[in-house]
């Protein structure tokens, strides 16, 4: 079991006017790297989790949260390290989105995210968005 602290998260779902949702894949070197994601990365000091979701998604993704509810929170431990995710679901934003690290990304219907290798922490977000 990991002993130090969990490192808290900002997670954001984001959908198309579809119902399609926003993933990306994970670098190969990263923790869970060549896994797919959703958007996000770590609370810094000082900031609220929303601070953070609106930071990571501007920076990852290229658009501006304006609107967002939180779905649900996941505590998971991988091991070599323990995870809060803190999931928001993105519900308005404006900009053009893409990912602009230079990973994989794509729009997946909600149905088919089972056939993406996502990391272990993910599956109660993946069983959420599919009912
Ligand atoms: N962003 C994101 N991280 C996830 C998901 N599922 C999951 O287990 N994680 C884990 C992997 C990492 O250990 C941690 C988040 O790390 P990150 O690499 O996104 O953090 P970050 O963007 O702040 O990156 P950095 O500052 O370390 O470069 O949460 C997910 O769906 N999205
Ligand atoms: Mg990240």
């Amino acid at each position: 079991m990991a002993s130090s602290n969990p490192v808290h998260v900002a997670v954001g779902v984001i959908e198309d006017t579809d119902g399609n949702v926003f993933i990306s894949k994970r670098h190969k070197a990263l923790h869970q790297g060549d896994k797919w994601e959703f958007p996000g990365g770590k609370v810094e000091a000082g900031e609220t989790v929303y601070d953070a979701l609106v930071r990571e998604l501007r920076e990852e993704c290229n658009i501006e949260v304006t609107a967002a509810s939180p779905l649900t929170v996941i505590h998971h431990d991988y091991d070599d390290k323990r995870v809060v995710l803190d999931v928001w679901r993105v519900t308005r934003f404006t900009g053009e989105i893409e990912q602009k690290e230079g990973q994989e990304w794509l729009w997946v219907a909600p149905y088919a995210l089972v056939a993406y290798p996502f990391p272990a922490a993910n599956q109660p977000i993946i069983d959420l968005l599919q009912q």
